[in-house]
């Protein structure tokens, strides 16, 4: 009988394309794959149907605001446990991997209750809620960031990095420009604020455009639903509400980029050593978990951090210009840096449970 996984993750990108990384490695090992995830979320759009079996189920999102959405919600957590349940008992996986997210939650607890071992990953340096919730379930905890263990249970968690798509290291640069139809020779600046864009971010750009486009072109990914048609025209810059199989051309073009500190960008960036402005997403409107992987990356010499309290359009225009003119520095910090291979790890771990079946007959 064929070796089974089941993968979840979802409510934005960042817990779905450390899942993507895997499924390459997953296949030539012979695993069946399947993706637990919600019917409608961004998982549902980007996990590929071809190599991976899709399934999906209801969750509950928790908000740190008032919102009466957080009452159905729990109804709905009850749903997705319930379903999950169901679907892991017909599958019968051997393991599941579980990259957090609010959507990971029910699947993670339909494992626990049909026995099958969970391995969970955090990207952040300080672990999110539904990993929090999903940590008493978990035979295992990865993490991206070394620091990250002191949080999280000694017997069972292990730093591993992050995992990275194998087909951003092969971008090719030709692509990329005339996808763009932008021009050999001027510099290229990356804006991406997160994987659903950043309204403050973009806005930030788009006030500054000209000041910008006198040094650099402008690759602009501003997220679903937040392009402006007013920009369309204009030399040098371009705008793609989410970037698919082109975003390793578009990384192979970058000469520097301005982000939020989402994890797995970061690790990317740190990967592909582009030298990056972060400007995490503050306090009030988060966990605060962006400005300690920011901080944590502009300690280390790999990125430059600006945060939101103290962004104007000078500060923003002359850290940019910093951060340009210091880029060697910035590369040669990364280049310097000592990278666990976070796919290959993970990977290796769940290869050791391609034989045992776990699951309550
Ligand atoms: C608002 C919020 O809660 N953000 C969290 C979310 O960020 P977010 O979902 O933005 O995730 P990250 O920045 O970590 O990763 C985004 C991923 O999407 C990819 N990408 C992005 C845009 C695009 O057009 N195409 C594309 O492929 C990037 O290459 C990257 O692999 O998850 C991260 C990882 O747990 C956390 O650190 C962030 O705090």
């Amino acid at each position: 009988m064929k070796n089974k996984i089941v993968l979840t993750g979802g409510g934005s990108a960042g817990h779905v394309t450390p899942n993507l990384s895997l499924i390459p490695d997953l296949q030539n090992a012979g695993w069946e794959i399947h993706y637990i995830g919600t019917k409608k979320g961004i998982e549902s759009k980007v996990v590929p149907k071809d190599s991976v079996i899709y399934h999906s189920v209801k969750a509950g999102k928790w908000r740190r605001y008032f919102d009466w959405k957080n009452l159905t919600d729990i109804f709905n957590v009850f749903l997705g446990i319930c379903k999950s349940t169901l679907i892991i008992r017909k599958i019968k996986p051997n393991v599941i991997f579980s990259k957090g997210g609010f959507v990971s939650v029910p699947i993670v607890i339909g494992g626990w209750l049909n026995r099958v071992p969970v391995i969970l990953h955090e990207s952040d340096l300080t672990p999110g809620l539904a990993n929090k919730l999903s940590t008493p379930f978990a035979q295992n905890i990865c993490t991206s960031f070394a620091e990250t263990l002191d949080f999280l249970p000694k017997n069972k968690s292990i730093h591993v990095g992050s995992p990275i798509r194998q087909e951003l290291i092969s971008g090719d640069a030709s692509n990329g420009l005339s996808y763009c139809g932008f021009v050999e020779g001027k510099p290229i600046l990356m804006v991406l604020g997160g994987s659903l864009g950043s309204v403050k971010i973009n806005k930030l750009i788009r006030d500054n455009i000209n000041d910008i486009l006198n040094k650099f072109q402008i690759v602009h990914i501003c997220g679903k639903g937040k392009l402006d048609k007013g920009f369309n025209e204009i030399q040098g810059y371009r705008q793609f509400e989410y970037v698919q199989k082109e975003m390793a051309d578009l990384f192979k073009i970058t000469d520097i980029a301005v982000g939020r500190a989402g994890s797995n960008s970061i690790f990317e960036f740190l990967y592909l050593k582009i030298p990056s402005l972060l400007i995490p997403l503050p306090k009030t409107a988060s966990r605060g978990d962006q400005i300690l992987n920011a901080a944590m990356f502009s300690e280390l010499g790999y990125s430059k951090m600006l945060q939101e309290e103290n962004l104007t359009d000078k500060a923003f225009l002359d850290a940019l210009d910093e951060l340009f003119h210091d880029k060697e520095k910035y590369i040669q910090k990364m280049m310097r840096a000592k990278l666990p291979d976070g796919k290959e790890n993970i990977v290796k771990l769940i290869n050791q449970f391609n034989i045992e079946r776990n699951v309550m007959q």
